[in-house]
């Protein structure tokens, strides 16, 4: 993975150091736009690092160096680091976490949303969708639970890769030269870090329909201003609204342009089926889905579309009515793709 250069000067615009900088400028024009960008193309041209140059490119484009005072040195000094953390398993790779920071870069960008955000807000869930999946070890929270592993012990089953994800993603600010809030006030600080918590911890799974019922209430009473923006006036609604946003861009492979959606079920299929095979050649009971001697690819597509994502990005559309409707228009069709293929 490339590191910075001898000199140690960051180059190029996008934070990593590459020979084909305008084949990468060319790549990140869509990144504005929900499936603007092919971040399995964006891996090849950046020396892997697609989380790095995503999440630069998105910071600099919303001024947060100016705004927070923030090195970029350290900045990308940071990112490199975190990526560097994430490991080389199918699906909860640095590609993923760049998907989950783009998709809610967009979202965020909704015209329900506009001004709705304050800046710490919105660098506060861009740095939660960086780091929620760091050191994701292709096995999941079931998994652990079940077998009683080091990180199960040591977070008592409780979102053990949720607080695993978030301690390292922390652990590495205090890293040398990666500590790039070192102007912020201790509020700001603070802040960050509760907002940052929040947001990890509730891509739980399990915390999904929790999530939802939540997401639910607030549409039947969301208070909409006369410009069509939400309302949002205390901490518990402002942050139920950021975690569902991060909830949906995590949860949002089946609601991309059918090619990127391929991708990422053959990737994800290959880390459960891995998973699988752990489960079965250690004698344990092989976790749903992840037996590859009898799961349908397709109608565990359908299913989880039907019970889970349809569920949440209708919702979510709904709170932002009507700028998510090219998201459920595109979920729809994918449906119906693989439900023909059953
Ligand atoms: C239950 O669905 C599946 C099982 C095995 C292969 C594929 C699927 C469907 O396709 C996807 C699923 C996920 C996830 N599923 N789950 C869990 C899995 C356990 C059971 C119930 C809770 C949900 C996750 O946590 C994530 C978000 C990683 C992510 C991308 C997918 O497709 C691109
Ligand atoms: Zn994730």
């Amino acid at each position: 993975k490339s590191h910075l250069n001898p000199t140690g000067k960051i180059m190029g615009n996008f934070g990593v150091v590459i020979g084909n900088e305008d084949a990468l400028a060319k790549e990140l024009e869509g990144i504005d736009m929900w499936g603007g960008i092919d971040l399995f193309k964006i891996a090849d041209i950046s020396n892997n690092r697609p989380l790095t140059s995503v999440m630069y490119t998105i910071c600099k484009k919303r001024d947060m160096f100016v705004k927070f005072k923030l090195s970029p040195v350290k900045f990308l000094t940071y990112m490199m680091t975190l990526e560097d953390h994430y490991r080389e398993v199918p699906y909860h790779n640095s590609l993923h976490a760049a998907d989950v920071v783009q998709s809610v870069h967009v979202l965020l960008s909704s015209a329900a949303l506009d001004s709705v955000f304050t800046d710490l807000e919105i660098l506060s869930a861009l740095i939660a969708s960086a780091m929620h999946d760091v050191d994701h070890p292709g096995l999941s929270n079931q998994y652990h639970c079940s077998n009683s592993t080091e990180l199960a012990i040591m977070y008592n089953d409780a979102s053990v890769l949720e607080n695993h994800h978030l301690a390292v993603g922390f652990k590495l600010m205090q890293q040398n030269h990666c500590d790039m809030f070192e102007h912020f006030t201790q509020k700001q600080w603070q802040s960050l870090r509760k907002m940052s918590i929040d947001m990890v911890l509730a891509t739980d799974m399990s915390k999904h329909m929790q999530l939802l019922a939540n997401l639910k209430t607030m549409v039947e009473t969301k208070k909409v201003a006369a410009s069509g923006v939400l309302m949002l006036d205390n901490y518990t609604d402002r942050i139920q609204v950021l975690q569902n946003m991060v909830h949906c861009a995590d949860l949002s492979n089946s609601a991309k342009p059918i090619e990127l959606y391929k991708k990422w079920v053959s990737v994800i299929i290959d880390e459960y089926w891995m998973q699988g095979d752990v489960e079965r050649q250690a004698g344990l009971e092989i976790s749903p889905m992840c037996d590859r001697h009898n799961t349908s690819i397709e109608r565990s597509q359908v299913m989880f579309i039907d019970f889970v994502v349809h569920p949440l990005l209708e919702t979510w559309a709904d709170l932002v009515n009507p700028y998510a409707q090219e998201i459920i228009n595109e979920l729809s069709d994918n449906r119906e793709y693989y439900a023909s293929l059953i």
